[in-house]
């Protein structure tokens, strides 16, 4: 054997060895990615129909719950901390019963978790890519079977959502997260580089962790995207700071003790409820920040986005940054659409789950033409429409999350009240005596630009807005400009010009685009989701792309040949 091939036998044994003792360099990562080819499907969802087993679960599940507190505690690495700042959780729906008791971490508890991250980053960043997609795949078998109960539980009483819901989110979509970030971190590492003479040189890419931690700022109205933000960095090879919601904290705690039972190391990912404003100073003043992992509301995204452009002379990176936010989505109805397809999906998209997802109904454009039969279904089905607890099976619509949430959105439904404009033809009332619950609200508003057409209300409201047929594509034009946002939007249209004109209209209105079916419901792997405008970076979590932004590639070339001359070829005589 020559030595140059015999070096790069050497070079390729060691590497194995490094393989087979678990552990690896570099090398061993880039080699290791490239065997893996795990193909993840979406988890079945159960339909908790009357006498099946998981129903009789689930009873048996929330009565362990019912009536309860839990102590939540911060965790940083195997420690659990109790500050004096303690908080309450309360059942959205009945706001007497504290489901939860946590406390807010204080600035030093959060640079503690930052050093606790830090200390375990370099250990856990070069274990192998394998290794660390088996925790998070253990961790989905886990919630697939023995916590799946709890977490829709959890889900259900601190989050009020009626069961269906919970099942979506806290057990499917959380579960089809964590095997399908499995899979894009597969792929996304597979790529290498050409080393076109691999004798004499050898070119490599090796997928590396951020240096440094991610801040994963959650939302309340997801479980499965409180349990995502930290977990997608934290797969591939990054340490986080977990910032759950305030009213979110039961069910995400749930969460992390599965991480953790899962086998995911003390100290990669810090458990930290704690105040917004407390933890975005701390966090991104430390010289350590690294990115931003955050869902939630434009305002929010906008001030920690300004912030960190404030401190970039702080930090050693710049700073990743992705953000999620709101959207103002609309339904917008062509002459020639099917009725019966509007009305039902569009008392699913505004009211289900209380119209607090990201993806809601808000303001829908109708033709004239066709309004007359269109309001009289959708106020026949709202007449079937339960509101209640979500532990009593036949509610759709249950409480809105909180007393702060509960002003806003009945300030939204007094100024409808007032306005000549408007005329309230569902719902608008609302009371918070036990729980924080607010009708389901259709507003009529013949001014196309007021701001109910404009802002995210975030609540069980959406506004119409009915335009002559004549005026189609001035109102075309005025679906697409009249908000700032980008998220989900559907067209409702069976003539075949129409739909292709449609879709070209509103190519940039929305980052999540329906035809003929409603705004909400994307499934992982199916509808890779993520607004943009003000909506959001598009990241599109849980799609192919997203793993990429959680690692900083390191490119290596190796030449195995000694180089002669400094000459170039043309140089030569
Ligand atoms: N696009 C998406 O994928 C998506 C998904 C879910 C929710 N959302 C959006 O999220 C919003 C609802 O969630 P929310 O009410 O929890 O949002 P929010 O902005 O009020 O809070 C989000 C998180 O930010 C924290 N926070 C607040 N101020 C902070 C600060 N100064 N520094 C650091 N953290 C701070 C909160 O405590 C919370 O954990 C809606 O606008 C909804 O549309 C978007
Ligand atoms: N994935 C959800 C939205 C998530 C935001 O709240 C949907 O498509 O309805």
């Amino acid at each position: 054997m020559s030595s140059i091939l015999k070096r790069f036998a050497t070079t390729i044994a060691a590497i194995n060895t490094s393989i087979s003792s678990g552990r690896g360099n570099w090398s061993t990562i880039v080699l290791v990615s490239r065997k893996m080819s795990y193909t993840a499907v979406n988890e079945p969802m159960l339909d908790f129909a009357p006498g099946s087993q998981e129903r009789k679960d689930l009873e048996k599940t929330l009565q362990k719950y019912l009536g309860q507190t839990i102590d939540v505690p911060i965790v940083i690495g195997d420690e659990e901390i109790r500050t004096e700042q303690v908080r309450k959780q309360v059942a959205p729906f009945d706001h007497n019963w504290t489901v939860a008791t946590f406390y807010h971490a204080t600035p030093e508890v959060i640079k503690k978790a930052i050093e606790s991250n830090m200390k375990a980053r370099s250990d856990w960043e070069k274990r192998p890519l394998q290794e660390r997609c088996n925790i998070f795949l253990k961790a989905a078998d886990l919630i697939s079977k023995k916590y799946r109960m709890d977490l829709i539980a959890t889900t259900m009483i601190g989050q009020a959502k009626n069961v269906w819901q919970a099942e979506i989110d806290a057990a499917a979509e959380l579960i089809d997260f964590l095997r399908f970030d499995v899979m894009f971190a597969q792929k996304t590492t597979a790529y290498q580089p050409l080393s076109p003479s691999p004798n004499t040189t050898l070119n490599t890419l090796s997928y590396r962790g951020l240096e440094g931690f991610w801040a994963a700022v959650c939302p309340f109205n997801f479980t499965a995207i409180g349990g995502h933000l930290p977990m997608a960095p934290a797969l591939m090879g990054n340490v986080a700071l977990w910032k759950p919601s305030d009213t979110a904290v039961l069910s995400n705690y749930t969460v992390f003790k599965i991480y953790r039972e899962a086998g995911l190391p003390p100290g990669v990912i810090n458990f930290l409820p704690a105040d917004g404003p407390v933890f975005g100073d701390t966090v991104l003043s430390s010289p350590d920040f690294a990115g931003l992992n955050f869902t939630g509301s434009v305002g929010t995204f906008k001030k920690l986005w300004k912030q960190i452009a404030l401190n970039l002379d702080l930090y050693r990176n710049y700073p990743r940054i992705i953000g999620e936010c709101g959207g103002k989505n609309f339904h917008f109805v062509h002459p020639s659409a099917d009725i019966q397809s509007i009305s039902t999906g569009s008392v699913r998209s505004a009211f289900e789950y209380n119209g607090q997802k990201c993806s809601a109904l808000s303001r829908m454009y109708v033709p004239q033409s066709l309004w007359p039969e269109l309001k009289s279904k959708l106020l026949e089905i709202m007449k079937d429409v339960k509101m209640g607890s979500p532990l009593d099976r036949e509610n759709f619509v249950t409480a809105v999350i909180d007393d702060k949430a509960f002003a806003r959105i009945k300030n939204y439904i007094e100024y409808a009240k007032s306005r000549s404009s408007m005329t309230i033809i569902c719902g608008g009332h609302y009371d918070d005596s036990k729980g924080y619950f607010i009708e389901p609200t259709i507003i009529e508003t013949r001014d196309p630009l007021d701001k109910i057409m404009q802002e995210e209300i975030f609540g069980p409201i959406f506004a119409v807005y009915v335009y002559p047929d004549s005026k189609l594509k001035e109102t075309i034009k005025l679906a697409q400009t009249t908000s700032p946002y980008a998220l989900t939007g559907a067209i409702y249209v069976q003539e075949k010009a129409a739909k292709e004109e449609l879709i070209e209209a509103f190519r940039y209105s929305a980052g999540n685009f329906y035809i003929n079916d409603k705004s909400t419901g994307s499934v992982v792997g199916q509808q890779p989701f993520g607004g943009a405008r003000l909506s959001g970076t598009n990241d599109k979590a849980g799609g192919p792309h997203y793993m990429a932004r959680f690692t900083s590639p390191l490119s290596v070339k190796e030449t195995f040949v000694p180089q002669t001359s400094w000459r170039y070829p043309s140089m030569e005589k």
